[in-house]
């Protein structure tokens, strides 16, 4: 930690003046921003500007750069450097200047505000003082020196003593909603944010070493800092549940930005809302990579030959399929290398040319003279008639992918003919009613059968090279408009200085093309230019296939603890899970420091952990916390009241805060219910929040999230669902910001002993 100095009242005075000179500045932006806006929207109007698409097109520009300057109003600026150049310079959300264009602030994502969160006093990088601005609305309420050069010490000016940032940061209170770091940034973590954007990046760290922070700051800033390829392509962040995603869900539009595509495990898939697994076997099998070759089977299998030749009539003539000649088709649609559906056309093509030709031959036969009738007559009537309609659909079916894998999973014959290598006990757990919800096992699945089968009708499709022609067009197009619409512009008092690719963008918008990440999150084919994924050691192999084909380009940060991982097909080890997209080819960096629990709690997690053999990495803790964890062993008929005194106690203690309820599944019901009754409404699911600050959950539901107070009922049972794992009671434990007290009634886990 770095020194700080007491604040001094006339420091305090100037900063106050200072920022709220930056406030005003962002004022008038905004002002004019409106004012455009509003001239924008009326011009139409008065005819300056005729194309109401130009028109609309500016209007929703000036309507995003609106919201980003209002997303920036709570703390604006937190940060001001003093360098050995005598320069002053703030360090905020955005950039600002003033009218001069001279600099007021400096966007924390900007080269020259890196050194805000990386100099110390052995490597100054010309910074001789690092102040800390804490503000209350828009108002400065402290201040926080650290000093670097040492000189300014000895002038007797500063004095030092401990740091108050990041301490206040850590130990606010909960709101059930994560907020952004971006002002107490650590620089091990900055140096992971700022990281290049190519290749795969994995951040190991334990619980609340801040990874989550890091991968959504550091979203942020590959956007800020590779605007122009990732914009058009698009960000995706991947966390697994949607309570997860609620939790996070306010740290990015905070920093001012919008352009980065959030999705649940479960939601990977455009179209598919699926619901967490609970078979852990189910999950491992669905998981394993060999899974895509059974879907490549169970795809091949669905383009059958028939058993003997296949009578059909057609307008009152005989003809007959015969299975070489299906099979003729089929190889050569199976070698045009195309999807399932866009290959059949193919295979129907070749075969209604060898039909027509066989009915002609019937009609000359039968009418004993030459060629009497149209050819594209008598194809029409091969191609309407009924019979042949079937015969082809029974080889060769359309399909969609939910169609292929509720066939596949309902259908024991069409399984053990897909899945020969699976053993005969796994292929029954796979067995299941044909309209049962798809699970988050399915997603990669369906996903897989997706790539497999394509577009049902392939003129419909749009492949990312149609978008990216269709682009250059609207750009070239954009261009040729932009020089007619500056001068309208200008004419009107807006200013003109809007580029080519801006203005097709807000084109595209208005069209409702929308933004990259809207249209990205809707088409299953689109690619991303950098995928973040977080809690990533539960995913399966045959998620991670999925991500890897949402970006070919390999451009990834990965950040998880693999001694968290608790489902039944995550990741044993960083290698194991990588391996086989990348190879060895990805950097591992740690975080080591815990900014969220205790040391009082994470000793006794790690204690834990270590009794049933898992290897944790144990981050220093910041703090060591106000209180013990409590350890209480209960009759059953004792627990409710436990519980019910205990979550008096520990919401005393936090006073204000949020406290969570983590129990074995199945159990939440009864739980809150019984909570209800003196907390009414009060109680709630999920991460909290909204009024809502007693929150009964399950540990997978709890993963990521965080709670001022954790209370834990029946660790054993825990782990006894985990498939004997401690993971998801090491997750659970490992919640807490200030209290954890653990409950039982059927014995502890090794570890773990009663302290009362
Ligand atoms: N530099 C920082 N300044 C202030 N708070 C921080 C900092 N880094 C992390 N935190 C806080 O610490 C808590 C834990 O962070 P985060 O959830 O990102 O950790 P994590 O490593 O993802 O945890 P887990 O793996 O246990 O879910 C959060 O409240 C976060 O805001």
């Amino acid at each position: 930690m770095t020194d700080v100095v007491p604040v001094q009242h006339d420091d305090l005075e100037h900063e106050r003046a200072y920022v709220a000179g930056l406030y005003t500045r962002l004022d008038e932006l905004r002002a004019e921003k409106e004012q455009q806006l509003a001239r924008v929207r009326k011009s139409g109007a008065q005819g300056s500007l005729q194309n109401m698409s130009e028109r609309d097109a500016f209007a929703s520009l000036y309507e995003d750069r609106l919201a980003q300057l209002y997303a920036v109003d709570d703390r604006l600026v937190f940060g001001r450097l003093d360098l050995d150049s005598g320069d002053e310079r703030y360090i905020g959300r955005i950039g600002l200047t003033d009218e001069d264009q001279h600099r007021l602030m400096v966007d924390w994502r900007a080269p020259e505000a890196g050194a805000f969160y990386q100099a110390t006093a052995h490597q100054r990088l010309g910074v001789r003082l690092r102040r800390h601005l804490m503000l209350r609305g828009r108002t400065v309420v402290d201040l926080e020196d650290d000093i670097l050069d040492a000189t300014l010490l000895e002038d007797g000016a500063h004095q030092t003593h401990g740091s108050g940032a990041l301490l206040a940061a850590v130990t606010a209170k909960r709101t059930g909603r994560m907020g952004d770091i971006v002002a107490t940034i650590q620089s091990e973590q900055d140096a992971i944010i700022r990281s290049p954007l190519k290749g795969v990046l994995v951040v190991q760290g334990g619980p609340g070493t801040g990874k989550t922070a890091v991968a959504l700051h550091r979203a942020a800033y590959l956007l800020y800092t590779h605007r122009d390829r990732l914009k058009s392509a698009g960000v995706l962040l991947v966390g697994p549940s949607q309570s997860f995603m609620r939790y996070i869900d306010r740290v990015l539009p905070s920093l001012g930005e919008t352009g980065v595509v959030m999705s649940s495990l479960g939601r990977l898939m455009p179209g598919v809302k699926a619901v967490a697994e609970h078979d852990r076997r189910v999950a491992e099998i669905k998981g394993r990579l060999e899974m895509a070759q059974i879907i490549a089977a169970a795809v091949a299998g669905r383009q059958r030959l028939p058993q003997g030749k296949r009578r059909m009539m057609v307008g009152g003539t005989p003809l007959t399929l015969r299975p070489n000649q299906v099979k003729r088709a089929r190889d050569r649609a199976r070698a045009t290398g195309k999807p399932h559906n866009e290959a059949r056309a193919t295979f129907v093509k070749i075969l209604l040319r060898e039909l027509t030709d066989q009915l002609r031959e019937e009609l000359e036969a039968s009418s004993g003279t030459g060629n009497t009738a149209d050819r594209s007559y008598l194809a029409e009537d091969v191609r309407s008639a009924r019979d042949v309609r079937v015969a082809l659909n029974l080889c060769w079916m359309p399909l969609t992918p939910q169609k292929l894998l509720s066939d596949l999973f309902a259908r024991p014959d069409l399984l053990a003919a897909a899945a020969p290598q699976l053993t005969e006990a796994e292929r029954s757990l796979l067995i299941r009613d044909a309209d049962a919800p798809w699970t988050e096992a399915d997603v990669p699945l369906l996903d897989e059968a997706a790539e497999l089968l394509g577009d049902l009708d392939p003129s419909a499709e749009r492949t990312q090279a149609a978008l990216e022609a269709q682009r250059k067009r609207d750009l070239a197009n954009a261009e040729a408009t932009l020089q007619n619409v500056n001068a309208a512009l200008e004419e009107i008092g807006v200013d003109g200085s809007i580029t080519a690719e801006e203005l097709m963008e807000a084109n595209q918008a208005t069209e409702r093309w929308v933004s990259a990440a809207e249209r990205a999150s809707t088409d299953r084919t689109w690619t991303y230019g950098h995928v973040v994924v977080d809690e990533a050691q539960e995913l399966s192999p045959m998620q991670w296939r999925l991500l890897f084909r949402r970006c070919p380009m390999k451009s990834f940060t990965i950040v998880g603890d693999i001694a968290q991982a608790s489902s039944a097909a995550g990741a044993a080890s960083w290698r194991s899970a990588l391996e086989p997209f990348t190879g060895s080819r990805y950097e591992l960096v740690e975080l080591t420091v815990n900014y969220r629990t205790p040391s009082r709690i994470t000793t006794l997690a790690a204690q834990v952990a270590q009794a049933a053999g898992l290897r944790v990495s144990t981050p220093q803790a910041v703090r060591e916390g106000e209180w013990e964890p409590i350890i209480r062993c209960l009759a059953e008929s004792e627990l409710e009241n436990g519980l019910a005194d205990g979550v008096r106690e520990d919401l005393g203690r936090i006073d204000g805060g949020l406290l969570a309820v983590i129990v074995p599944r199945g159990r939440e019901v009864a739980v809150a219910t019984l909570l209800t009754s003196t907390y009414g409404e009060r109680v709630g699911s999920g991460s909290g929040g909204a009024g809502q600050d007693i929150v009964v959950t399950t540990a997978a539901e709890a993963k990521g999230l965080e709670f001022d107070a954790v209370v834990i009922v029946d660790p054993v049972v825990l782990v006894e669902e985990a498939g004997g794992l401690v993971g998801d009671l090491y997750v659970a434990m490992t919640r807490a910001t200030q209290t954890l007290r653990v409950l039982c009634t059927g014995g502890l886990p090794d570890g773990l002993t009663p302290t009362e």
